[in-house]
């Protein structure tokens, strides 16, 4: 699992433009979002989420964060309404967090960073994978979802645990029934966006679906996340926090609200 890039001083956000030029382009995320400035859209359909759990199948430590993933060949897990259009199907979902407390979601609200930010990466069946469809501007759909600390979240202790056997960059191993519906909050009144990828290659295909409701972790839970490895075995050890993207530059761009 070989990267150019990461999140240190040598090769972490603000050098991503040397390799993917597009790290400057006009739809990057993720963006700081203000409320007053986001407008309500009464077209915005709610979100429909349908996840079949016997689609999860795997955890893997990717060297920049830990995604499970799904088997995404038919559509039984998928994504629509919303501000979408059409069927996108899960593929993924994984979390940015940050050394402390004070930091780590990629999106902020009103300049207010959350500890860790979970995404739910879809991508759209017009399309015939998510890497064709990583190349188009409606190619992608990801929920976004903060994590604020509070009490312990049961419904994150079996990710949680599932750490234990992917420490270190290049670790594996099954993670099987999962509905990931049972990691979001109670509403689904989201704000939504055009805007990219938040790591290389930055693919300025994604409608993003940040959720206004946080869902709670316990400062013991982030201690597990932050037990997880940049490095792989046998390099040197290198605690895989601080793994987000900080804001960009709106250029432009308009924020909706689903809610009033
Ligand atoms: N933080 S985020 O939500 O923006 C996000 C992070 C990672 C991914 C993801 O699954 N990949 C990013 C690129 N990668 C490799 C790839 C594959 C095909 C085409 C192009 C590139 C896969 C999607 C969304
Ligand atoms: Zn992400």
């Amino acid at each position: 699992m070989s990267h150019c890039w990461g999140y240190g001083p040598s090769d972490g956000p603000d050098k991503w433009c040397k390799h993917f030029p597009i790290a400057n382009g006009p739809r990057q995320s993720p963006i700081n979002i203000i409320s007053g400035q986001a407008s309500y859209d009464s077209a915005l359909e709610p979100l429909k989420l349908n996840y079949d759990p016997s689609n999860s199948t795997d955890i893997l430590n990717n060297g920049h964060s830990f995604q499970v993933g799904f088997v995404d060949d038919t559509d039984s897990s998928t994504l629509t309404g919303g501000p979408i259009t059409g069927t996108y199907r899960l593929k993924q979902f994984h979390f940015h967090w940050g050394a402390s407390d004070y930091r780590g979601s990629e999106h902020s609200v009103n300049g207010i960073k959350f500890p860790c930010e979970l995404h739910l990466v879809h991508w759209n069946t017009k399309y015939l994978s998510f890497g064709e469809a990583a190349s188009h501007p409606d190619g992608l759909a990801v929920v976004g979802v903060f994590l604020k600390i509070g009490a312990a979240n049961p419904r994150l202790q079996k990710v949680l645990d599932a750490l234990e056997a992917i420490k270190s960059k290049g670790k594996q191993t099954t993670f099987s029934n999962f509905d990931p519906k049972t990691l979001l909050p109670d509403s689904l009144d989201y704000w939504t966006y055009n805007g990219s990828l938040t790591i290389p290659p930055l693919l300025e295909s994604v409608t993003w679906i940040v959720l206004k409701e946080s869902v709670s972790v316990s400062i013991t839970q982030m201690g597990k996340f932050r037990s997880l490895k940049f490095s792989g075995d046998g390099e040197a050890h290198c605690c895989m926090q601080d793994n987000y993207r900080p804001t960009q530059p709106l250029k432009g761009r308009k924020v909706r609200r689903s809610f009033k």
